[in-house]
């Protein structure tokens, strides 16, 4: 009797509890882009570090702001001004550069008329007076923590660490993922892909899905429906973390993965989820590696690496929140009602609510190339009318912002 097969976040949950995260190692930042911070970045300076003027104009003295003044020098981004401003006096001043001892405002430029170096007030003086100056630690201060461990690392990301002094940060190194597809009928020439064939495009898919979260994806198939082939092809992903098979998945006399896997010395963690598409999933394990088996339908390949495969490589790279996030939306037309299995329905998001594909085909790639969203709908549900409130999952950013 095989077991019934497992509610969604339970079989998430334990595919997460195999994953520890990869050994640390301190790259450029530039390199750890699209990963995730091992340790806490704390800063090492303090930003600015000193007064700076956040506008173009001139820089007075305190309780000295109806002029007229004498322009006694200039400081310029790069090139503070070594004298000091007393009353009576001003120093020509740009936006990034420092606050000239005894300045304690900036008049905009915009509010002056100069004359040789005579300069008279002819709009507002700026109220506050300091309105225009950048404190120092304005931004964060020595010792701050300005990034936390697990968060991910984006372009401001990177930004906020090259401004705290860190040229390096810690991230965990980057995991080898191998993408194993399998199948008779599928066709690598497309030239010459006759109608009994598919053309292999679980492969080019699910690779491009590891590679935008900073994976090494090496790609080994279509391998045939033999268990020759796949003994073969399995040898060449000894030494990745994860291995993703696709295909072969289910219970046909030709669905041959798991005795593939077994027979290679992998160890079944679970195989079943209540999800559609995407039932067949299996999870196994082989030492510290974790294989993966998606179903070969493409949509149920896509929906299961979104929902599996993306949080596993996320928890190996230290991701503080793996899973990806649900928003709350309308939708735009109405749902049917669900059937037995909890369903991830194609869906297109507006920004403002959601639209169903009409077409929920499993091996429908045009529908899904269409989408952008997936409707969680639970199993069993009473049809949704146009404004219902629904869950829904989005895809283009993996769903973690
Ligand atoms: N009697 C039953 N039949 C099926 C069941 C079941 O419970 N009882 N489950 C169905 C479900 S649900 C799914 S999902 C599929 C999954 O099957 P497999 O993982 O064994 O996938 P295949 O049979 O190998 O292929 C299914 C489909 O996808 C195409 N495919 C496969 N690989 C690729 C690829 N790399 N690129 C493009 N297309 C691919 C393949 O040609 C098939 O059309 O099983 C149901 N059957
Ligand atoms: O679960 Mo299958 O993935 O429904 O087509």
């Amino acid at each position: 009797m095989k077991p019934p097969p497992l509610p969604l976040e339970e079989a998430q949950a334990r595919l997460l509890a195999l994953a520890t995260p990869l050994p640390i190692e301190r790259v450029d930042v530039d390199s750890a882009l699209g990963r995730y911070l091992a340790e806490p970045v704390g800063a090492r300076r303090t930003h600015p570090a000193t007064d700076l003027s956040a506008m173009d104009g001139y820089a007075v003295a305190a309780g000295d702001m109806a002029g007229p003044w004498q322009v006694i020098g200039e400081s310029a981004a790069g090139h503070p001004f070594a004298g000091e401003v007393r009353r009576g006096g001003a120093a020509r001043i740009s936006t990034g550069a420092v606050m000239p001892a005894g300045a304690s405002a900036v008049i905009l430029q915009e509010d002056i008329a100069r004359e040789g170096d005579r300069i008279t007030l002819t709009g507002e003086a700026p109220i506050p007076a300091d309105k225009h100056i950048r404190r120092s630690g304005l931004d964060f201060a020595l010792g701050t923590e300005v990034l936390t461990a697990g968060l991910h690392i984006g372009p401001a990301q990177a930004a906020l660490a090259i401004s705290a002094g860190h040229s390096h940060v810690a991230v965990r190194r980057r995991p080898r993922i191998v993408v194993l597809d399998s199948g008779d009928e599928l066709a690598v020439d497309l030239e010459s892909c006759a109608p009994h064939q598919v053309p292999a495009s679980n492969g080019v898919m699910l690779s491009a899905m590891a590679r935008a979260l900073s994976c090494d994806v090496e790609r080994v198939g279509p391998v045939p429906d033999s268990m020759e082939a796949m003994a073969e092809a399995l040898d060449r992903a000894a030494e990745a973390d994860v291995v993703v098979t696709s295909g072969g998945a289910s219970v046909g006399d030709h669905d041959l993965v798991r005795p593939a896997l077994l027979a290679w010395g992998a160890e079944l963690d679970f195989w079943r989820v209540a999800i559609k598409p995407g039932k067949p999933i299996l999870v196994a394990t082989r030492g510290k590696q974790i294989i993966l088996g998606l179903p070969g339908n493409p949509v149920s390949s896509h929906v299961t690496a979104y929902l599996f495969l993306l949080p596993l490589l996320r928890a190996l790279l230290g991701a503080a929140q793996p899973l990806p996030r649900r928003i709350r939306t309308r939708l735009a037309a109405p749902m049917r009602a669900g059937g037995a299995r909890r369903e991830f329905l194609r869906a297109v998001w507006d920004g403002e609510s959601v639209t169903p594909q009409a077409i929920q085909d499993s091996g429908a790639i045009a529908p899904l190339a269409a989408s952008n969203a997936l409707i969680d709908r639970a199993a069993h549900e009473p049809a949704g009318e146009t404004g219902d409130t629904v869950t829904a999952y989005l895809l283009e950013n993996g769903g973690i912002a």
